[in-house]
């Protein structure tokens, strides 16, 4: 006989509160951040045509595929890692789960540490306290992460309710100040200048390596896209509005990142992706506080998303567990390794390990699992079978080792491509795994089902 194996709930029609607004703030405000900006400025060393080239590429692409998982939350009211549970089975979800989980606290912990930086260079130039990097200069930085951390208790509080009342609210303080950032930034540097500026020596960066880093920078949206597309009222929410906010929230941070990264290094003469901050810019021209609330307002509706797909990942796999206790957890637990970067000597070489890994991990299992639902099985999961024991996700013990073996096919093929120069330094690793993996999966799933109806 089957047996469930732990309860998950659909949201319910009149819980579906979030509008086509809602998921334009939230898409926006989650990549309307520090990171971002930031991101802008490590592909400032592929120079400002690649750059920007790379920028568009891989938004668009990437979140094509951020708004058809969207649309699974959408169609299904199931958050993303419990969609996981058809292709990966039932007991096999916990792998992804456990990826959402540590990637998005990790990227609750970077945005909170890159915002940090921004806070502690604020508070030099407002209190005289040390730069960070120098001696003492690390106070700063521990009350920044201490600034952050207890924002981010305040927008998860409520668990959904709060994270939606913070993109909402956030999202016109974060288009009133960037708007008035942007010309700042604008008014220091003439565009001809940016356009032929060339990095110097080992910092250059090819085309395949830009779209690489912004792939995985994008693509680990779209693990969450479900966790609040789930909300949903309406189809065009969940795809189209989520599609348009995540790159208007790229493109504009990313560009002014760039310009900004760029603009300081020919006045500087050194190229240095922490200079992407434009906060930094303003602080210059004594507006401290206005940079100081930026950051803030900023990186908090960045993390709320952050936080919600964490804690959701989290319900995932303790289903005894509800959302809000969920999201009060992995908020303690991004605090504490929102400290670890203070051990690392450059924090720039931390992040980019770390999108290295997101982006090895996640293609490829974003691959398997779009092909699941819309190639496989129709775009037809039957909600009672998630947690039945011996029903249709189980497959063998739990696990469907074929989109296993396709997700690890993928990791491997991506190690490989990042070798092959002809690729890697062309269009990149990531998409080219990707596709070659959902082929895999494609081709051995469908196997699979004709076996079984013969
Ligand atoms: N690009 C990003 C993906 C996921 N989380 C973030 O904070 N940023």
């Amino acid at each position: 006989m089957a047996k469930d194996t732990g309860k998950i709930q659909p949201v319910r029609p009149e819980a579906r509160q979030m509008g086509n607004w809602d998921m334009l703030a939230t898409w926006i405000g989650a990549n309307a951040n520090n990171g971002t900006w930031y991101i802008g400025g490590v592909i400032a060393a592929a120079g400002m045509l690649t750059a920007s080239t790379a920028l568009i590429v891989a938004g668009v692409i990437s979140y094509i595929l951020l708004a058809f998982a969207s649309y699974m939350g959408h169609r299904t009211g199931l958050p993303a890692m419990a969609l996981t549970r058809p292709s990966f089975g039932v007991r096999g979800s916990f792998i992804p789960s456990i990826i959402n989980l540590v990637q998005f606290i990790g990227w609750a912990a970077a945005n909170t540490f890159i915002a940090a930086i921004s806070i502690s260079v604020i508070f030099k130039d407002l209190l005289g306290w040390p730069a960070y990097g120098t001696p003492g200069g690390n106070r700063g930085l521990i009350v920044g992460i201490l600034i952050m951390s207890l924002l981010h208790l305040g927008s998860i509080s409520l668990g959904e309710r709060s994270v939606r009342m913070i993109e909402r609210v956030g999202i016109v303080l974060v288009m009133l100040f960037v708007i008035w950032e942007s010309v700042v930034v604008f008014r220091h540097v003439s565009l001809s200048a940016i356009l032929a500026w060339r990095p110097s020596g080992h910092f250059h960066m090819t085309s395949g390596g830009a779209i690489d880093v912004l792939a995985a920078f994008n693509l680990a949206w779209v693990t969450a896209a479900a966790d609040f597309s789930r909300f949903t009222k309406k189809k065009q929410a969940a795809t189209t509005f989520s599609f348009l906010g995540a790159n208007i929230g790229l493109l504009w941070f990313a560009l002014i990142g760039l310009v900004a990264t760029i603009a300081t290094a020919i006045e500087s003469g050194a190229y240095n992706p922490n200079d992407s901050d434009p906060s930094t810019i303003a602080t210059k021209l004594g507006l401290g506080i206005v940079a100081l609330l930026v950051i803030v307002i900023t990186s908090t509706t960045a993390n709320a998303v952050n936080l919600m797909a964490a804690g959701s990942a989290l319900t995932n796999m303790f289903h005894r567990l509800k959302l809000t206790p969920a999201l009060w957890l992995v908020t303690l637990i991004a605090t504490c390794v929102s400290f670890i970067p203070l051990f690392f000597s450059t924090f720039l070489d931390a992040f980019i390990a770390f999108l290295d890994m997101i982006g090895m991990f996640l293609g490829p299992e974003i691959a398997v699992f779009l092909v699941d639902y819309f190639f496989i099985r129709k775009q037809d999961y039957d909600a009672n079978e998630f947690n039945r024991k011996q029903g249709a996700y189980w497959y063998q013990a739990g696990f469907n080792w074929r989109a296993i073996v396709s997700w690890a096919f993928g990791i491997a093929i991506y190690f490989g491509l990042k070798r092959l120069p002809l690729i890697a330094n062309t269009v990149g690793a990531t998409f080219v795994a990707m596709a070659l993996t959902a082929i895999l999966y494609g081709i051995l799933a469908t196997r699979n089902r004709t076996q079984h109806t013969i």
